[in-house]
């Protein structure tokens, strides 16, 4: 950062700004103007910097190495110096100079909201114990495990429920106990079914005992690891192999969505305003809760409409000799009821069952799983009812809860050492955990303590959050730190688009979750984008296509549209007010709108959101579409989001070339190979099972984490999904093993947000 002083004013735009009197919702635009040198000292004109981060309050410095006493000195003559603050008088801070004297969190008189505010640590109730324990040994191979974890694995027959809190071993324990069982016991891999949430944690497995000192290759290669899906799947394909086969699977989601919206058609559905999306995830919630179509019995309109879609949706599917990927689950239910020989092959096949994340079974798998296990009565449990997320795919916590009523001879095995996480981050997380009603009270204790513990930091909304964030990674990486030492996790998609755009404006390696589209190309903001595309060039046909969406004019006006605008030599703006065959409606409208679009360009993007949204009608498109097919990201907070990026520019040109930037930025990066040693950028749910040195959690703020559509839920009386939120929070917090940084912005979506209410109690 050069030997240079740092300093409190500077000029942009010809005004001198100063930080101690700036409003924080000016800090990210002057920051990033700063980083295009558009900023300068306003003593000797030169370009200047702006820095801040998670631990650095901000200042501005020069880019250059020197001796900048004069603009110091001048700097604070401007602003009437007091005696302290004189030529020298300056505080060292993080490798900053500081001058003293100088307010950046606030100022003395006027009460202002802060423009930055010191990381708080969380309040440590627990004190540290070491642990007594024995050292553990090596029962298999190179794998240390302590008492309970071997008796974990060495638990070899009946049924056995290893239920432990995050960080205790569980993955290990099941790598360790088939390989204990491989070895020791002499058990045939062939007969041996290990389950795994993911196809990834599967290969991981396989490696990992593959791996494992003294054990034979080529027996561990015939063990048979993967998902429930995959399982089943292979079984149906070798009984059924006419159907089962790889190109009858329907894949997509707007596969399926072609189905239900030809029954949809039947029932007069609206093809833009039915929440199909959401009708496809209710139906496979159903197929998943084992209520096929034929069984389930609708209550009330929705029901009764996504029962219709659901009836329709199989019947075109098995007319097609198609299937899905639930299928997979109940046709082989059903196989295996219907034809219980099938079922007593697999029973004679196999006789241990061991099911990792055990947690997020749902009632389908968990009948497959007790059918199969029934014979031998060899089933291995291993999970943590406080890491079950899955709800909205059909797990069921309870199943973990009732394990014993179903298997009353089950040994429970209880892991009490997180060895991941030092002692104040365990001790955070089960204070957070302890306040849900639904769960298993469960001893765990950290097995190694750290002096730094949890810290909270209150950057001022989502954008300053990405930069500090960003910065305080930059910072560790210069003492030492290396990329894949961290990672980034947030609750939603919407959540992570300012720290991409932060990390990819920096030298920083990192990764992002392959399946992750821009959030520029959702539909709702895409289509708000057209109307300032079509501002600054009102020939733009893509554009044009997106704005009769958003005016619910069919895409065939596309073509009259450019003949017309052939035909009168005029754009396809202007050939908007020609077309004809309009209902009433949309004449009015249009009519309405069309004047608009010339003078659009004239108004800073923010305020251009607004004119699109009041007068030239959009407010009425996201009413109607806005929250079509997803409870969780709903269209209006999208546009919200976009006010929050849009704030940052000055003309609309700017921020629709930054906009096409980063579009193309998430394509690029799903073409680039991934690099080895990167941040790792995800959502909480991507980050189950995983674990990194330094976290750090986004949006810790009501609405994001708990997210709305929970809180909604308690509104109506219903506790469940704020339980599961808070798991949410537990899941990530147990990610860390050393550094866990969790941010509440002050503002979310351009409101005043309030703190997590899970940190509330202890904060
Ligand atoms: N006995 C042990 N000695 C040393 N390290 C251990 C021991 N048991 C587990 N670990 C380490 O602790 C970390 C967490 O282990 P593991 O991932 O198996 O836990 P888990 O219970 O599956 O975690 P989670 O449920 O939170 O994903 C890993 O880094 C693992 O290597």
């Amino acid at each position: 950062m050069g030997g240079d002083l740092f300093l409190d004013c500077a000029k942009f735009k010809k005004e001198t700004v100063r930080l101690s009197t700036i409003t924080p919702d000016s800090l990210q635009k002057l920051y990033e103007n700063s980083l295009r040198g558009y900023v300068r000292c306003a003593h000797c004109d030169n370009p200047v910097k702006l820095y801040f981060s998670m631990n650095t309050p901000p200042a501005f410095s020069h880019f250059e190495n020197g001796d900048f006493t004069d603009c110091e000195i001048a700097c604070l003559t401007v602003e009437k110096p007091s005696a302290a603050a004189g030529h020298h008088a300056y505080a060292e801070r993080n490798g900053f100079r500081i001058p003293k004297g100088r307010a950046i969190t606030g100022v003395s008189t006027i009460e202002k909201e802060k423009v930055w505010d010191e990381p708080k640590p969380i309040r440590i109730i627990e004190s540290y114990h070491p642990s007594n324990e024995l050292l553990s040994h090596k029962l298999i191979g190179e794998i240390s495990l302590n008492t309970d974890q071997e008796r974990a694995v060495t638990a070899v027959h009946g049924s056995l429920l290893v239920l432990a809190g995050a960080g205790s071993g569980k993955t290990r324990v099941l790598t360790a106990r088939a390989a204990h069982m491989i070895q020791t016991h002499q058990i045939e891999p062939e007969s041996m079914m290990l389950v795994t949430f993911t196809s990834k944690a599967a290969r991981e497995m396989k490696d990992r005992i593959i791996m494992i000192n003294g054990l034979s290759s080529n027996k561990t290669k015939r063990l048979l690891t993967g998902t429930f899906h995959s399982i089943f799947y292979k079984i149906l394909s070798f009984h059924q192999p006419g159907k089962w086969q790889g190109p009858n699977l329907i894949k997509w989601d707007w596969q399926k969505e072609q189905y239900v919206k030809q029954a949809g058609k039947e029932l007069g559905l609206d093809e833009k305003e039915f929440p199909y999306d959401q009708a496809l995830q209710q139906i496979s919630f159903w197929k998943n809760t084992l209520l096929p179509e034929e069984k389930f019995v609708p209550k009330g309109d929705w029901e009764e409409k996504v029962h219709f879609l659901y009836r329709h949706y199989e019947k075109l599917k098995h007319e097609r000799d198609q299937f899905d990927f639930d299928d997979m689950l109940l046709k082989c239910y059903e196989l295996f009821k219907q034809e219980p020989h099938i079922l007593k092959k697999y029973q004679e096949r196999f006789h241990y069952f061991l099911v990792d994340e055990f947690q997020d079974i749902n009632p389908i798998q968990y009948e497959m799983i007790k059918m199969l296990s029934a014979k031998s009565g060899n089933l291995c449990a291993v999970g943590d009812d406080d890491q079950s997320i899955y709800a909205f795919r059909g797990s069921d916590p309870s199943i973990i809860l009732n394990f014993k009523k179903d298997f009353p001879n089950a040994e429970i095995v209880h892991l009490k050492k997180n060895y991941r996480s030092s002692h104040p981050i365990v001790s955070t997380a089960k204070q957070i955990i302890s306040l849900n009603k639904h769960r298993y009270q469960k001893e765990i204790t950290a097995h190694y303590e750290r002096k730094e513990g949890p810290v909270v930091f209150s950057p001022y909304d989502e954008e300053v959050e990405a930069t500090m964030i960003v910065n305080d990674m930059k910072e560790k990486m210069e003492n030492g730190a290396s990329p894949e030492d961290f990672a980034i996790l947030y609750r939603t998609h919407a959540n992570g688009r300012a720290v991409f755009e932060r990390l990819h404006q920096s030298s920083i390696p990192f990764v992002m979750e392959q399946d992750h589209s821009s959030f520029y190309d959702r539909r709702i903001v895409k289509n708000l984008l057209a109307f300032m595309r079509l501002s600054l060039n009102p020939d733009h046909s893509e554009a044009a296509s997106h704005l009769l969406s958003a005016l619910f004019i069919k895409q065939s006006a596309l073509n009259d549209l450019k003949a017309l605008s052939i035909f009168h030599d005029c754009t396809l703006v202007e050939a908007l007010g020609k077309l004809s065959n309009l209902l009433p409606f949309q004449q009015k409208k249009l009519n309405q709108i069309i004047p608009h679009f010339s003078k659009l360009q004239r108004y800073p993007p923010a305020t251009a959101i607004e004119i699109i949204e009041k007068d030239m009608g959009f407010d009425d498109y996201v009413k109607k579409r806005g929250n079509e097919g997803n409870a969780i990201e709903k269209g209006s907070d999208e546009i919200k989001d976009l006010k929050v990026v849009a704030k940052k520019f000055d003309d609309l040109a700017s921020f629709l070339e930054h906009i096409d930037h980063m579009r193309a930025a998430v394509q690029e990066r799903r073409n680039l190979e991934k690099p080895k040693k990167a941040v790792q950028l995800m959502t909480i749910h991507r980050a189950k099972g995983l674990e990194f040195k330094n976290v750090y959690i986004v949006g810790a703020v009501d609405g994001s984490l708990p997210h709305d559509f929970a809180l909604e839920s308690l509104r109506k009386g219903e506790n469940a999904p704020l339980e599961e939120e808070r798991r949410l929070l537990y899941v990530a917090m147990t990610r860390a093993k050393h550094g866990l940084y969790v941010s509440m912005p002050t503002m979310r979506r351009g409101r005043k947000a309030n703190p997590s209410r899970f940190l509330r109690p202890i904060i």
